[in-house]
């Protein structure tokens, strides 16, 4: 299994080398001059980006102020309660003391008057005596609380002229100077400050209430930082309160100013899976759309690598793949697929995989099944089976090229197909694979030898398939596919199935264990997401249902067993496209005469003409090889072919096999030196003249 993020090398190819290096972009700062700027400050695009940002940030700001004065942390109420708090605290609460001893001297009062009442009104001189002494006990005692209440009055007094000075007297007094001091300004300026003093005391409501003046998020344009991360993953409820990500790279825009990514650890023991299951809450705790929050597993368990898309991903124009400018592909070797969320371009290997793509009507099957194919076009050695159940329009185009082909839907034929793979196809490369002592068949043998080459066998829809046969046709047909998908792997057959209705009905589920490559576009329920991934997928973050219906082309990839699933949008190629590389893909296999009913190819003819036949066998494949462009090719690197499948001629023979006129004998530079060699044309009518004679 791999992704890479740029073609693998084909030394001998200067087309090859020429995209490859027009796809590796100059970096910004190749000498590491300036590493403490920011790469997107060298980006024109990535600053207007950063700055368009800012724009939303401040207007953000002011909507949010506006929307903070209808709470009750507006500032208006924040001044008002600020100047409630300050009077109440000049106040004081000392009012509670100072009524207890007014209750406590009137009390005492009412106690001594009415024992002078006693005492008045007591006739008898011994208790007489007795009540005027109570009576005068009494009134002692009002007195003593009639003090008790003045004391605490006037000390209440003091209090609240102390406080009231401080409160009021201060900023009386700063105002005061201020104006005096600056005139208009300065007052202003005094009032501003006494009313912000006074907005700070008042800046908390008494009551709970859900504003929050201190919640982030990036979807407000805001910036991610840690804080804002350890947070985001408190409120998701995947680490607790208390606990903090350790952080792995810091929180960094990327260079084209479209996201936000993090590299950081999980608190001690705490499974990456926690934090993957939590796509949906972590997503709504940043304030994006699930669209934009990507996590992926580290290197390491508890680790995660964190993207936070700025806009919804892939939802701008079709992205163009480089199928287009290349002559000509070897499907032996990763072919272009996808973008990823990184912008990097996604490249898989075909062989000895197979694969299943799903997703709803629409969603972008086809053109991610057309990814593969037309690639397989571009190797003229490749020999196409296709079949669409669908009946659809989306493999026509490919007929001409198409080794056998079914575009009405009919289940007779794709048994036909099936029954042709699996009865020649197959018995032909197991015992090509017996003759190299093999149990396979590899790239190395394909360079040897003509005879060993890939196919691609494509079934569309298989349901439809399933639901127009009858019973013996639709088992006979799953048995063959299921022979072919296991046995024909190692033989160089690579089978892709796509299906609209991802369940047990649409791809058996004997074949769909067995389809390596997953590439799940949008699906309507988890269940079909899972069908397509595997079981679990869904409930680990990766949901093929998140994906919005206008992310077209946009699937969760899967390259390979056991791979990491991630979000990859297929290169797209338009009608007019795909006729262009189709063009191309006839005329190579006009000339490797590899086009269905054109009988064996010149090589393959020469092949049966004796050791000359055989020479200018090589000779043409090493030609036909190097594409059109090739007109010249240096003798060295003839013999060179010839030597690498065991026929060592000597330069003679060959100048005397492919006969030079002085013209065709002029040395040309090949690899900054002159030397000589043999011209296409001179070659092929020398082949052509072979076949005529024997
Ligand atoms: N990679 C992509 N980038 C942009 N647009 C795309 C991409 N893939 C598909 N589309 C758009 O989606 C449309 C439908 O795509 P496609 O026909 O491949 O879907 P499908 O899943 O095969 O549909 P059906 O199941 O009906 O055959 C295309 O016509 C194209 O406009």
């Amino acid at each position: 299994m791999s992704i890479e993020t740029t073609p693998s090398r084909n030394p001998d190819d200067p087309e090859w080398e020429r995209l490859v290096a027009g796809l590796q972009a100059e970096p910004a700062d190749p000498v590491g001059d300036l590493p403490l700027v920011p790469e997107w400050t060298r980006d024109a695009d990535a600053r207007k980006a950063v700055a368009r940002r800012a724009v939303r940030r401040a207007r953000r700001a002011g909507r949010r102020w506006l929307a903070r004065q209808r709470t009750d942390r507006g500032h208006v109420k924040q001044i008002a309660r600020g100047t409630r708090r300050t009077h109440e605290w000049v106040v004081g609460f000392h009012g509670v003391h100072v009524q207890a001893t007014a209750h406590q001297a009137h009390l005492a009062t009412r106690e001594a008057r009415a024992a002078a009442r006693r005492a008045r009104y007591t006739l008898m001189p011994a208790q007489r005596e007795k009540a005027r002494q109570f009576a005068e006990r009494a009134e002692t005692q009002a007195l003593a609380a009639i003090q008790l209440h003045e004391q605490a009055r006037r000390k209440v007094r003091r209090g609240r002229l102390l406080r009231g000075g401080l409160a009021y007297g201060t900023p009386l007094i700063a105002d005061t100077v201020a104006a005096v001091e600056f005139g208009g300004i300065g007052l202003a300026g005094g009032i501003a400050a006494t009313l912000s003093v006074a907005a700070w005391i008042g800046r908390k409501p008494q009551t709970e209430e859900t504003w929050d003046h201190e919640r982030r998020s990036i979807g407000d344009g805001d910036r991610l930082d840690e804080p804002m991360l350890n947070q985001a993953y408190q409120a998701a409820k995947v680490i607790g309160g208390d606990q903090t990500l350790t952080m792995v790279m810091p929180c960094m825009l990327t260079a084209d100013a479209q996201a936000w990514e993090a590299v950081f650890d999980l608190p001690g023991g705490l499974p990456t899976r926690k934090a993957l299951n939590a796509t949906e809450a972590l997503a709504g705790a940043f304030g994006v759309a699930v669209q934009q929050f990507h996590q992926s597993r580290g290197d390491r368990e508890g680790r995660v690598h964190l993207r936070v898309s700025l806009q919804l991903p892939f939802t701008g124009a079709p992205i163009q793949g480089p199928l287009l400018a290349m002559e000509r592909v070897s499907l032996w070797e990763s072919v272009p697929m996808g973008v990823n969320l990184r912008s990097e371009s996604v490249w898989t290997s075909w062989v000895e995989r197979s694969g299943l793509f799903g997703g709803e009507p629409g969603s972008g099957k086809s053109a991610a099944a057309n990814d593969l194919l037309l690639a397989a076009a571009l190797d003229p050695t490749v020999r196409l089976y296709l079949a669409d159940g669908k009946a659809g329009a989306d493999i026509t185009p490919f007929e001409p090229i198409a080794a056998m082909y079914d575009t009405d839907g009919n289940p007779e034929r794709l048994l036909e197909i099936l029954t042709h793979i699996w009865e020649v196809e197959v018995p032909e490369r197991r015992a090509l694979a017996k003759e190299y002592g093999s149990r396979k068949l590899t790239a190395a043998m394909a360079a040897r030898d003509p005879r060993v080459y890939l196919a691609v066998l494509l079934v569309d829809e298989w349901s439809s398939y399933g639901a127009a046969a009858d019973r013996k046709t639709r088992e006979e047909c799953e048995r063959l596919l299921r022979l072919i998908v296991q046995q024909g792997r190692a033989l160089g057959i690579i089978t892709l199935a796509a299906t609209q209705k991802p369940d047990a009905d649409s791809v058996p589920t004997g074949i769909r264990d067995i389809l390596s490559i997953r590439w799940a576009m949008r699906c309507l329920t988890p269940q079909a997401s899972d069908t397509i991934l595997g079981q679990g997928y869904a409930a680990a973050g990766h949901n093929a249902q998140d994906i919005l219906k206008s992310q077209r082309g946009v699937g969760i990839y899967m390259d390979g067993e056991g791979a990491e699933p991630e979000l990859v949008r297929s290169y797209y190629y338009d009608d007019d496209e795909v006729e262009l590389i189709l063009e191309r893909a006839h005329k190579l296999r006009e000339e490797a005469g590899t086009l269905p009913g054109s009988g064996p190819s010149l090589a393959d003819r020469l092949r049966e003409r004796g050791t000359e036949g055989q020479i200018l066998a090589v000779l043409v494949d090493e030609f036909t090889a190097g594409g059109d462009n090739v007109d010249w090719l240096p003798g060295s690197v003839l013999l060179n072919a010839l030597r690498a499948v065991g026929l060592d001629v000597t330069p003679e023979r060959l100048a005397a096999l492919v006969v030079r006129s002085p013209a065709d004998k002029k040395k040309r530079e090949w690899a900054g030196s002159l030397v000589a060699g043999y011209p296409r044309a001179l070659v092929f009518d020398t082949a052509q003249q072979l076949i005529e004679r024997t």
